[in-house]
Order: structure tokens, then sequence, then C-alpha cells
């Protein structure tokens, strides 16, 4: 399956670029185990002017009279972190850390979800979001939904809106888009799911 990123907000970049920024994400075939193929961003977070144009094309969602008007980014544990803070800087808002289960003193309030590999819990100390807060949820990768699902449910539990979900990648086929059924997802590319031999 070729990676879709000319359909997606990358465009917004020209696709020569969009084509640098996707060649930064290191596909890892096998990690953490068969049949997963692992999109590890690292040489992307590494290299500043892209994490730059990455930040500006997720603010482009959220600004000019078609953006999702954005109060507070929330993001999960660990790599929605990685992208969350610098954007709600640079959209001047908060950040919300969505923490993976025990690592917040109570009171917490706490979803717990699968996913690709395995099953956790998500946190967020309880009244952090202001009620009816309009609440930007970020990370790197959508691949089954779990996370986000769970992410969502927890930040609407705590009285915050979900304006969207956004990520940097969709992966296919995995259905992660099905499972956020009522909330708009927005992604900056779209990369092949696991493999079908
Ligand atoms: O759509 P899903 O199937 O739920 O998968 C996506 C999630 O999986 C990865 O996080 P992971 O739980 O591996 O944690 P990490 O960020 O701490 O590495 C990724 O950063 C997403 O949060
Ligand atoms: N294939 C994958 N690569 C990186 N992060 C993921 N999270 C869930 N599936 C993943």
């Amino acid at each position: 399956m070729t990676d879709d990123i000319s359909l997606v907000a990358l465009r917004g970049l020209g696709p020569q670029r969009a084509t640098e920024i996707r060649s930064l994400i290191r596909d890892v075939p096998g990690y953490p185990h068969e049949p997963i193929v692992f999109r590890d961003i690292t040489p992307l977070l590494a290299d500043g002017p892209a994490l730059a144009d990455v930040v500006e094309a997720f603010a482009r969602l959220c600004e000019g009279d078609d953006g999702h008007g954005v109060d507070v980014v929330a993001g999960m544990e660990a790599r929605g972190f990685l992208l969350g803070a610098p954007l709600a800087m640079r959209l001047g808002v908060g950040f919300v850390p969505l923490r993976k289960a025990g690592k917040l003193p109570p009171p917490v309030d706490r979803v717990s979800y699968d996913l690709e590999y395995g099953s956790a819990a998500l946190e967020l100390r309880s009244g952090t979001i202001r009620a009816g807060a309009r609440v930007l949820v970020v990370d790197d990768v959508l691949a089954t939904g779990g996370t986000a699902a769970a992410a969502v449910e927890l930040v609407e539990r705590c009285g915050g809106h979900v304006v969207a979900a956004a990520f940097l990648m969709e992966l296919d086929g995995l259905g992660g888009r099905a499972r956020l059924a009522g909330t708009a997802v927005e992604t900056l590319l779209r990369v092949g799911g696991r493999p079908t031999s």
C-alpha cells in the first residue's frame, strides 16, 4: 500500500516537503512483534525544521474561519506530549497531559483501553479541564483508535468538549477512524496499515 500524503493536511507544505517529512518516519517491520510495522517518529523529532513544519501543519487545522477553535490541547503519553505541547505553545493555549495509569497523584479520572499491541489506561487529574472548554486531542499515530477513543471519553467525562482529534499519521486498515465516529478526525498523512502478506 502506498502512503497517501497528497490528500491530507501536510499538502499545505507542498508535495516535496510533505514527502521529505514522510521520509523522516522510520518503518520498522516486526517491532515490537510480527505483524506490526512500527512507525518511529524519532528521526522527525530530531529534525528541527521538520518538527516546526509539522507543528505548523497542526496549527493550520485550528486557525481561520474553517479551523477548530481550541482552548486547550490534550496529548496522550508519551508521543502525544511531544507534538501536543509545542502545538499548544504555538497556539498560545495550555496543554493537558493524559498520562498512563499510575503516574499522577490523586484525584484522577481513568479510562482503560486496548491498543494494537497490548492494553493500558489513561488518567487525567480531576478538575484540570474547565467545563465546556474546547479541547483538541493530539497524538502521533491513529491505529486501532483505542487510545484516542479513551482520550476522548476521558476528556468529555471531565467536562471538556473535544472539537477534534488530530494525528500526525493514520494507519490504514486498522479501524481507527471508525472507532472515533462522532469525533472530527484530522490526520496530516496516511500510511499503510499492517501488510497483508
Ligand atoms: O490507535 P491505537 O491502536 O490505540 O494506537 C496508537 C497509540 O499507540 C502509541 O502509543 P503507545 O501506547 O505505544 O505509547 P507510547 O507513546 O508511550 O510509546 C501511539 O503513540 C498512540 O498513542
Ligand atoms: N504501528 C505502530 N507504530 C507506531 N506506533 C503505534 N501505535 C500503535 N500502532 C503503532
